[in-house]
């Protein structure tokens, strides 16, 4: 089995506070990996590290071979990234805005199939500024894909998006998935982690608490759900 994303004892601090600490990963090509943890855990820290657009203090990092930070211009054509908050021209359009994206590549994907992919087709002619927040972050996942990625970074997959649009972009993941993608996520919500992940991370103050599958995680834990194990590994439960 390929391994598509390595990381090797990476550690991040800010003012001498550490956020990422000694984390290993190891990534199989066509799995879904979730890295999950509350707030301030340090799951985009931990992203941003592998992407090479924060450096870390110490550790390694390796994407499909490469150096994220030597490779850019490489990995770049080989991985898809799902932005939060991306500040775009006011005024584009959304087909305006996946054709400037696909110009940035040297090989794209159609959008148009895209949108309709992820129901946005009647917004095609719409100003970004105008879709709702769950347009726009289905919106972002369609950029993500217009590289005809090996790879795709998901931070905070779903936020925002009602149970109908939760459930079609669970399903195009799954189906991402199956064309053998890589797909690293972030998520708040168990469901989705425990119908998508096939690996999970959980951190806690930057730590691993937790690495394996979602059955593991229940298992090692005194609970039968999944949340109420995620919240007893976090500590967060109550009563
Ligand atoms: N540029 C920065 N300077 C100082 N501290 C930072 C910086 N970026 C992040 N942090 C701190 O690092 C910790 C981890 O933050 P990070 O954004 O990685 O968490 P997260 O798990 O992604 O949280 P969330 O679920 O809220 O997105 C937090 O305590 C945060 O305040």
């Amino acid at each position: 089995m390929e391994t598509t994303i390595k990381v090797d004892k990476l550690c991040k601090s800010y003012d001498h506070v550490n956020v990422v600490e000694n984390i290993n990963i190891s990534i199989n090509r066509g799995d879904v990996f979730g890295l999950l943890g509350a707030n301030g855990a340090g799951k985009s820290t931990t992203i941003e590290c592998i992407l090479g657009t924060k450096k870390q203090d110490s550790g390694t990092v390796s994407i499909l071979g490469m150096n994220p930070q030597k490779d850019r211009k490489k990995l770049f054509e080989k991985i898809g990234i799902q932005f939060q908050e991306a500040s775009y021209q006011d005024k584009i359009k959304v087909a305006e805005l996946c054709e400037v994206t696909a110009s940035l590549y040297k090989t794209s994907q159609n959008y148009l199939s895209l949108l309709h992919q992820f129901g946005l087709s009647d917004k095609k002619k719409s100003q970004v500024s105008e879709l709702s927040g769950g347009q726009k972050q289905r919106l972002f996942i369609v950029l993500a894909l217009i590289p005809d990625p090996e790879i795709v970074f998901l931070d905070e997959l779903t936020t925002g998006l009602d149970a109908k649009a939760r459930r079609d972009v669970w399903n195009s993941l799954l189906a991402l998935k199956a064309k053998g993608i890589t797909i690293l996520l972030t998520s708040h919500f168990m469901d989705e982690v425990e119908v998508l992940c096939d690996k999970i991370m959980i951190l806690k103050n930057g730590k691993n608490i937790f690495c394996g599958t979602v059955s593991e995680a229940v298992k090692a834990s005194p609970y039968d759900k999944f949340e109420d194990a995620y919240l007893w590994y976090t500590d967060e439960l109550e009563g």
